[in-house]
């Protein structure tokens, strides 16, 4: 999947303020739990407005081929297959040999091999080339201390062949999840089906993304787990799943609130109104944190029964922010940054480094390529405003770097967005979703 061959996107100017509602699709960490949660489970289930985009796609081919039934249920207002508003989940003995393609998506490579642990049979995980660069070493080291035989060439990385021998022993197992939350989502998704269950120990510097651990543990509660976690009084940094039967369920997923992020930021930059529908009351999701992260940036939210109105203030103040619990809202709000009317400061997220790309040196390129002043820190990013020009974003296959230039584009003309078809790793047709939004703008006049 390289994106050179594909035509630059020329990321559309906002002529007036955007007032839009806004429909985004389902939240990529919530689907791919589901699918796992239900495929493990003892009785048939269904993961209803799941995200259909690339890294969920995956996680639903890697299942199937571990075994696992999943089943489009069709819409039936259109009656088009794959177009569906569910999957039926069916969980069946789960087998090997298997081969499993992993993408770029951190949830595949990382929650799918203790799956892989608990079938019969070798099952052999590859992915994009990133993927070989991207942390494993923690959810590897766990498993084979678990009980697991592991092939990985030494590398503590992609490639790599669980041969699994239907069950897992599981247990106690300490782990250094400071460059990823995912090991410790991964140990704990599984856990129930060991046959000790699992205590996961973190060791090292703190563990970055905490809201989707707290995801994990909630949908595994959901699910009929019983789960132990610091955040209820338990021992810091100390997750614990006690081994048991989890439950076939009707798990409805809400939309992806960090892919709400450009939609919200177009609201502020233009200073007009977006509402993003179906927002929830209450979520684990950290793009919950945009309603108060981008009113310290100069707009304004409403709960509506609608869903979430966010109405920009005319301008865009710099922003100083630790970023640790939630990193992937970075790129968004980096953008914002160099529209700001005051430097910004964002911190407490050096494993961006091995997300997608490399995304502090990846934002500090392109933003100074279009004449910003962005530095890069050992563990974020300092953005002074300069104006900015057009030319050509590069996205190096992160689709966050590629809806971040299209805020840029909205109020600086020419910027022209690499491979813009990266975004459907989490979020399908975002131009066309862009193109609505900006479309359903009253012209003024
Ligand atoms: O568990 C999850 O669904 C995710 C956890 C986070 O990963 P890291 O902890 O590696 O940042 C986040 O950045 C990623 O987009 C999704
Ligand atoms: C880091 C991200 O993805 P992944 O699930 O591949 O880690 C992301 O979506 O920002």
């Amino acid at each position: 999947m390289t994106g050179t061959l594909e035509p630059l996107w020329p990321a559309p100017t906002a002529t007036d303020p955007v007032d839009a509602v806004v429909t985004v699709p389902g939240s990529k960490s919530a689907t791919n739990r589901a699918l796992v949660l239900a495929a493990l489970a003892d009785q048939p289930g269904y993961v209803r407005r799941p995200l259909r985009s690339r890294d969920s796609l995956l996680m639903a081919e890697g299942l199937r081929a571990l075994g696992v039934g999943i089943e489009d249920i069709l819409n039936s207002s259109t009656g088009v297959p794959g177009g569906g508003d569910a999957w039926r989940v069916l969980p069946n003995a789960l087998s090997g040999p298997a081969r499993v393609d992993v993408g770029n998506a951190g949830t595949v490579m990382r929650f799918l091999p203790p799956v892989a642990a608990l079938a019969d049979g070798a099952v052999n995980f590859d992915g994009d080339p990133r993927s070989h660069e991207r942390p494993l070493g923690g959810v590897i080291t766990a498993l084979r201390a678990l009980g697991a035989r592991i092939e990985d060439e030494g590398r503590g990385a992609l490639p790599l062949t669980v041969h699994g021998t239907g069950g897992l022993v599981g247990g106690t197992v300490t782990v250094d999840a400071s460059s990823s939350s995912q090991f410790v989502s991964a140990l704990l998704l599984s856990g129930p089906r060991f046959q000790q269950g699992v205590e996961v120990r973190h060791s090292g510097a703190p563990v970055p993304s905490l809201p989707h651990i707290r995801m994990t543990v909630e949908m595994l509660r959901a699910a009929g787990a019983q789960v132990d976690a610091p955040e209820d009084g338990g021992e810091p940094d100390v997750w614990r799943v006690s081994p048991g039967a989890l439950l076939g369920r009707d798990t409805v997923v809400e939309p992806d609130l960090s892919n709400a992020a450009p939609f919200l930021a177009a609201a502020l930059v233009t200073g007009g109104s977006v509402l993003v529908r179906d927002w929830p009351e209450r979520t684990s999701q950290p793009g919950d944190q945009l309603r108060e992260l981008l009113t310290r940036m100069g707009g304004g939210c409403e709960p509506t029964p609608e869903g979430l109105r966010f109405t920009g203030g005319g301008a865009v103040h710099g922003l100083e922010a630790d970023l640790h619990e939630v990193g992937e809202l970075t790129p968004v709000l980096a953008a914002l940054a160099a529209l700001a009317d005051s430097p910004s400061h964002l911190s407490g997220i050096a494993h961006l480094r091995v997300h997608e790309t490399d995304r502090l040196r990846a934002l500090a390129d392109e933003i100074n390529g279009l004449g910003g002043d962005v530095t890069e820190t050992e563990d974020g990013l300092r953005i002074n405003p300069r104006p900015l020009h057009g030319g050509v974003f590069h996205t190096y296959e992160d689709h966050r770097l590629a809806t971040a230039a299209a805020v840029i584009g909205l109020v600086v003309p020419g910027v022209l967005v690499e491979n813009v078809g990266t975004t459907a790793k989490t979020l399908p047709d975002f131009p066309g979703l862009w193109d609505t939004m900006l479309r359903a703008t009253p012209a003024k006049g």
